[in-house]
């Protein structure tokens, strides 16, 4: 049997499938490292570090391979603040940034970059840099409103063929300042890379009040919105 995608060294002992169906060859193919010789095999390419954005896709089943996408994230914001950008297009200019660094290598398929942005009093808020920047952070945002914005990009070739930005507003309750001091020893190392200082489905729920809008995009991806897309473009089932 050949077969135009599947690796010509694919070991014959998984050639026994019916012609053309080795969806349930994936699993084996990819753990023998064969997903970057068939690219048919993966949904999409995540152009991104986020542990909890591969998990997510993981999770609802998707077959993904991560790169990182390693864009000067610090200085587009910066032009684009100079420019009085809104937080929702920093976001979507930061994911488009991502998914076409990773696209214009040559990336086959679909490919989606993302980037979260917190929005609280009028400022677009970068993660903090040490535990003492997130202690103060909190001190400063609790017993008040801020929104985290969720953007995704989709490059397919040289081209984004999909955009979302989600929203979530959040209202932070008024902790005491030793609840956020022990909070903060007890959560830094694993708070240190999500903007904000907070894992909602950690610890972190408990400096909230109120939590209105999609919990992925809390997490940091628009991943309904991303489902439906897929699924309508044909690229997952029906
Ligand atoms: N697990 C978790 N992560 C969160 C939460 N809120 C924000 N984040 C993460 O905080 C990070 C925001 O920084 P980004 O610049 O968007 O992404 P990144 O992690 O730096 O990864 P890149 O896409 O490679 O830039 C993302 O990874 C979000 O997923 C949360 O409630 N839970």
């Amino acid at each position: 049997m050949e077969s135009s995608f599947l690796p010509w060294d694919l070991p014959s002992r998984w050639m026994g499938c019916d012609e053309g169906d080795y969806s349930h060859l994936f699993p084996l193919l990819r753990a023998q490292g064969y997903a970057q010789a068939c690219p048919h095999m993966t949904h999409l390419t995540l152009a991104s570090t986020s542990q909890i954005r591969a998990e997510l896709l993981r999770n609802a089943g998707l077959e993904i391979e991560t790169v990182a996408a390693r864009v000067d994230e610090e200085a587009i914001k910066a032009a684009l603040l100079a420019e009085d950008a809104k937080p929702r297009d920093i976001a979507d200019a930061l994911a488009e940034a991502k998914a076409r660094k990773v696209a214009m290598k040559g990336t086959a398929g679909l490919v989606l970059g993302c980037d979260q942005v917190l929005e609280f009093d009028g400022r677009v808020i970068s993660k903090c840099a040490n535990s003492g920047d997130a202690l103060e952070l909190l001190r400063e945002m609790r017993d008040k409103r801020h929104s985290l914005l969720s953007a995704a990009v989709i490059y397919e070739g040289d081209k984004p063929v999909w955009r979302h930005v989600g929203v979530a507003r959040l209202m932070m309750r008024d902790a005491s300042d030793a609840y956020l001091e022990d909070y903060i020893a007890r959560n830094w190392e694993s708070i240190r890379h999500s903007v904000g200082g907070y894992k909602l489905e950690e610890e972190g729920v408990r400096l909230m009040a109120r939590v209105d809008g999609d919990y992925f995009t809390v997490l940091g991806l628009p991943l309904v919105e991303l489902l439906s897309y897929l699924t309508l473009r044909g690229t997952l089932p029906k």
